[in-house]
């Protein structure tokens, strides 16, 4: 521990814009503004982490219809020094690396932006008690793929079923995963298998989503209770206890890297995903689309990819492929699920 803990530039994903210094014409030259990272956000204010420190910050004027999420990387100006009571203004939001976003739901009308820059998306899924939810699952895998994101799969209760029977359905999709259990369930008992989430998560962006009893709670106290004296202060500015069920929080992880907890993310509205942008994690069938009719859905009797998949050109595992690829197309269709509890 010791030094990894501090926010040492190692372990901090603030990566300054390629473009730091803005073109006057659109913008106000900030020449003096920082750049930070967004942890936490709560009620108009965001916690902004600097080299060392974190600051609060509000949003300048022109900002106001910008909306700024967890993992934005900032850049503020005015008293920046993190003391108590003092305040920043954030004036520019640096271009982002990936956007994790759900569009409009029933439970939701207005599509959200809820993590930028994240580059792995943890979906934690217990074996029992709550059973898994395919639908749900193919549902993260589409949300991760469109945002350009790395799917994982946590597994959590393996002490109370074997995960190999549902493991099977993500084979073809060549998914990673990662099964941890307890010894039963015991507040604090150790977890078998937090080495290996370690190893996953060390110096990525992870954003865990996952439903209520899965064990994510219990995942992230592990997964961050060696930082907890570094984040301390973190704590203090975000009010990790205070901090609205709905809004995402950044926590360093000691072997580097951060996890986003999303508390209020249990589903994504998916109705902006086109099918390129899932398809294209298929490489090995995205190039028989070209025998395609126009418009295809690829989920239809004309569409190319089944003569594609008898032509042997996407291999062996093929047929499995496609099937899993249509598996994740139709998910995105219908309601978010988030209701079948
Ligand atoms: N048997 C068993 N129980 C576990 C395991 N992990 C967590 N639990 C228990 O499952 C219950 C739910 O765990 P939480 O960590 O609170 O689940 P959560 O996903 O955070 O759920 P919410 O707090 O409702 O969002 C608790 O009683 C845990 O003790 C495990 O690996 N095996
Ligand atoms: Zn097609």
């Amino acid at each position: 521990m010791g030094s990894r803990l501090d926010y040492d530039e190692s372990s901090i994903r603030v990566r300054p814009s390629p473009r730091s210094r803005p073109r006057t014409k659109d913008r106000p030259a900030h020449k003096d503004a920082v750049v930070g990272m967004v942890i936490g956000v709560d009620r108009g204010r965001w916690t902004c982490l600097l080299d060392d420190h974190t600051v609060s910050g509000m949003r300048a004027r022109e900002l106001r219809r910008t909306s700024i999420v967890v993992g934005d990387r900032v850049a503020l100006v005015g008293d920046t020094s993190g003391r108590d009571g003092t305040l920043a203004r954030i004036v520019r939001v640096e271009d982002r690396d990936t956007l994790l976003r759900r569009t409009a739901d029933d439970t939701d009308p207005v599509e959200r932006v809820l993590v930028a820059n994240a580059d792995q998306l943890a979906i934690v899924t217990a074996l029992a008690d709550p059973e898994p939810r395919p639908r749900m699952i193919d549902r993260c895998l589409v949300a991760a793929y469109d945002a350009g994101m790395d799917p994982l799969l946590v597994l959590t209760k393996a002490d109370l079923a074997d995960p190999e029977p549902f493991l099977t359905q993500y084979v073809s999709l060549g998914v990673r995963h990662v099964i941890t259990s307890t010894d039963g369930d015991v507040a604090g008992a150790p977890i078998e298998g937090l080495h290996r989430v370690h190893e996953l998560l060390a110096d990525r962006m992870t954003v865990l989503v996952g439903h209520s009893g899965v064990g994510k709670s219990t995942l992230v106290n592990a997964l961050v209770a060696g930082a907890s004296r570094a984040i301390g202060h973190v704590n203090a500015v975000t009010g990790r206890g205070r901090h609205t069920s709905s809004s995402a929080i950044a926590l360093p992880l000691p072997s580097g890297g951060w996890v986003v907890d999303t508390p209020g993310v249990r589903s994504f509205g998916l109705a902006h995903v086109d099918a390129d942008s899932i398809i294209h994690h298929f490489p090995e069938l995205e190039d028989g689309t070209k025998d395609c009719p126009r418009g295809c859905s690829h989920d239809e009797a004309e569409c190319g990819l089944d003569a594609w998949v008898e032509g042997g050109h996407a291999g062996p595992s093929g047929r499995s492929r496609l099937e899993s690829l249509r598996r994740l197309l139709r998910s995105r269709a219908g309601d978010t699920d988030d209701h079948d509890s």
